[in-house]
């Protein structure tokens, strides 16, 4: 089946990456289909403004209602019916964490939307608005401030977009890392390849062995050690992919 994106922001051009590698490929292979829209298009004043002052005062500025809502309207109107509501997946600093687990759940969605803010942030009452018409998701990228929803966009799309069957080359490469790593798991090993000697560094001696059990042993005390050293945190949860 084939996973709808589309994006409205008011700079759609960040979004012409995804019609490079291994999602161009997924794009050219009809298993996914990308658009990027401008919110500008859906403004009618000569200014084409976006954006006002925030009521309550502050710094900066707001992303107006009227546009968002039009270039949602947009978006449901062009849904074949009957329709599925369509998931809203609203990049914030105030979002819930998006981790390999969201990028899971959201991997299994037909038609994602991605409406990527500017400024302070988008007039709340469009998500509100927005709750009643799609399957929102406020999500934050990381505990750090972007100027605006576009790169953590590009960033949840690749992780999303990476799990759906058929896109991915190696399907393998997918389970060995849900099961080992970078998901709830532990972080990677250490991953070496030709030429065994480079720059007078040789490749751990266990990994030419032709021995698997001690290949797979020593890859788990590797990743065991890093994930101790950088992230402890997730050594603490129990979770029945780590035995
Ligand atoms: C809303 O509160 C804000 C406070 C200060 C600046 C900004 C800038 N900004 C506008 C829209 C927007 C969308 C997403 C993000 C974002 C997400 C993550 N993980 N970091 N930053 C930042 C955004 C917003």
């Amino acid at each position: 089946s084939v996973m709808r994106i589309d994006t409205i922001s008011i700079f759609p051009e960040y979004f012409a990456p995804l019609h490079l590698s291994l999602i161009g490929k997924a794009i050219d292979h009809g298993l996914l289909e990308v658009s990027s829209h401008d919110l500008r298009e859906f403004t009618h004043d000569r200014h084409r403004s976006v954006d006002d002052t925030p009521y309550g005062g502050g710094a900066g500025m707001v992303m107006k209602p009227e546009p968002w809502g039009e270039a949602l309207d947009s978006i449901l109107e062009q849904l074949p019916s009957p329709r599925r509501r369509p998931v809203l997946v609203v990049p914030t600093p105030s979002g819930r964490p998006f981790t390999q687990h969201a990028a899971a759940e959201l991997a299994g969605a037909e038609h994602l939307v991605f409406a990527c803010g500017r400024y302070e942030g988008i007039d709340h009452r469009v998500l509100d608005w927005a709750d009643e018409h799609f399957e929102l998701h406020e999500l934050s990228l990381g505990d750090y401030v972007l100027n605006g929803g576009e790169v953590a966009a590009l960033a949840m799309i690749e992780a999303i977009v990476r799990l759906v069957p058929g896109v991915i080359g190696n399907p393998d490469s997918l389970v060995e890392e849900s099961y080992s790593a970078s998901t709830r798991g532990m972080l990677e090993y250490p991953v070496y390849t030709k030429p065994s000697q480079w720059r007078g560094l040789e490749v751990p001696g266990v990994l030419l062995s032709g021995d698997h059990g001690a290949v797979d042993a020593w890859r788990a005390l590797r990743s065991r050690e890093i994930t101790a050293a950088r992230r402890p945190d997730l050594l603490d949860q129990e979770s029945p992919d780590r035995p």
